[in-house]
């Protein structure tokens, strides 16, 4: 894909948009138990897409600071280090894990369905694997448990954001408003 100087202006610009977005994406929150149900993984899944895995992991980055030093951009609203330490801190670093891999999806050629849905897939099967850990661990479940409170209840809708996420993208590259993925 032709690079321009602008270029990187123009990634820089989608890698903060994409953090902020990561940050709306909390706003809606469903306190179902230590877990909520929220949107951010729509957005961590959708910078990965249009942000290839380098940027779209330093957007997650971004999104977490702003978090760890005291922006209210958590699930409701909540921040700071300790949040990051708590029993959902597995699925926010997880989010690095999930746009990395969600990422891979992204190609000079766009994002097609095939490997939209296997890195998306991917990418969120690890996520829930490094939350449900975490969560068994900071709160001593049981692995049946850390599943019930950390992983059942949001497959469905997992499946559906990841879905929505790459439509979205696709969306955005044939809209021709992304950067080079390189
Ligand atoms: O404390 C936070 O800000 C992180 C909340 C994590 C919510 C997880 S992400 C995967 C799963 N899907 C949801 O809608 N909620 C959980």
């Amino acid at each position: 894909m032709k690079t321009t100087p602008l270029t990187d202006i123009h990634r820089l610009t989608w890698t903060a948009l994409m953090a902020a977005l990561i940050a709306a994406g909390a706003c809606v929150n469903l306190p179902i138990g230590p877990v909520p149900v929220s949107m951010q993984t729509f957005f961590v899944a959708l910078a990965g897409f249009v942000l290839g895995p380098r940027r779209g992991a330093l957007a997650v980055g971004l999104y977490l600071l702003a978090g760890a030093v005291g922006l209210p951009v958590f699930a409701g609203g909540r921040s700071g280090l300790g949040h990051l330490f708590g029993p959902t801190g597995g699925f926010l670093v997880g989010f690095a894990a999930y746009a990395i891999i969600a990422g891979l999806a992204r190609t000079d050629d766009g994002i097609s369905w095939a490997r939209g849905f296997v890195f998306g897939i991917l990418g969120m099967v690890l996520l829930f694997l490094m939350g449900a850990a975490w969560l068994k661990f900071s709160l001593n479940l049981t692995w049946t448990r850390a599943w019930a409170l950390g992983v059942a209840p949001f497959l469905l809708w997992g499946l559906i954001k990841t879905s929505l996420a790459v439509i979205a993208g696709r969306y955005l590259v044939r809209a021709g408003l992304l950067p080079a993925s390189a």
